[in-house]
């Protein structure tokens, strides 16, 4: 579980973050959704580490990140998998090799092993057969499963997705939502995923904060989403594509 607790984050006098708190769950794809510049990637950075907050606290399975040693900040990091908006492959290394880099970098098992748990990895994103091509030469999709499957090879602790849809049609950013909700259940990760994505909220959203300009404006599960009386996410779920189709198919 990822606690964070009256966190507050400016950037100059640009008051970005403003006072969030929150519980992310253990086992469960927990999202983070909100307009444009409300600000969940600076959150989502902000848990990664990769933004130092100004005020409160993050809790990580109740170790403190204020509390904590740089080393022990440098160990945190090894628990976390991250797989970024636009997959963020390296182009001159194989399908195999991408998968493998963090455990070519920061894992002492011995070569055996190592190459066990990559091929265990490509198998689980099914992607066994393409190990040897390189990312230009596959589709968006499956450069996505590659991210994943790189971003779950050390067997973090904790998944961090940035609009992971990004870039795909629907079927494709259904069938990859559906692969991080399976891993998150089958590893008992705690994933935290950003999104815009109306769909990903009714398929995956089993525990939301939805930010409203750096604030809390609501919380809760995809089956309460509808029934809200916080008129900022009403008008942030009915402006959805996802609604407006379903009101023309309706109307037609
Ligand atoms: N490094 C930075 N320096 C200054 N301002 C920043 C920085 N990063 C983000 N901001 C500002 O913080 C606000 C929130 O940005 P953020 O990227 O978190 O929004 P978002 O909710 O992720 O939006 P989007 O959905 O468009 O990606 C914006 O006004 C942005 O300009």
């Amino acid at each position: 579980m990822i606690t964070i607790d009256n966190i507050h984050k400016s950037f100059d006098d640009h008051h970005v973050l403003k006072g969030i708190s929150f519980e992310f769950e253990t086992g469960k794809t927990n999202l983070i959704i909100g307009q444009s510049g409300s600000g969940k990637t600076v959150l989502l950075k902000s848990i990664v580490g990769l933004h130092t907050i100004d005020k409160g606290d993050i809790l990580y399975d109740n170790r403190s990140w204020q509390e904590m040693t740089q080393d022990q900040r440098i160990e945190l990091r090894t628990e976390m998998g991250m797989v970024f908006q636009g997959s963020a492959l390296f182009d001159n290394m194989t399908v195999e090799e991408n998968i493998g880099f963090p455990m070519l970098m920061y894992s002492k098992e011995s070569t055996k092993a190592k190459q066990k748990r990559v091929a265990e990895c490509i198998d689980r994103v099914n992607l066994t057969g393409s190990e040897d091509l390189y990312p230009s030469e596959i589709s968006g999709g499956m450069q996505k499963r590659v991210a994943i499957a790189r971003a779950i090879v050390m067997k973090p602790e904790y998944l961090f997705c940035d609009e992971p849809n990004s870039g795909l049609d629907p079927k494709t950013a259904i069938v990859i939502d559906k692969l991080i909700h399976e891993i998150t259940k089958e590893y008992n990760i705690t994933t935290i995923i950003n999104t815009h994505d109306m769909n990903s909220v009714l398929q995956i959203g089993e525990n939301i904060l939805y930010l409203d300009k750096g604030e809390v404006g609501w919380k809760g599960d995809k089956s309460h989403i509808f029934n809200s009386e916080n008129e900022s996410l009403n008008e942030f779920v009915f402006a959805s594509d996802l609604y407006q189709k379903l009101k023309e198919i309706k109307e037609d």
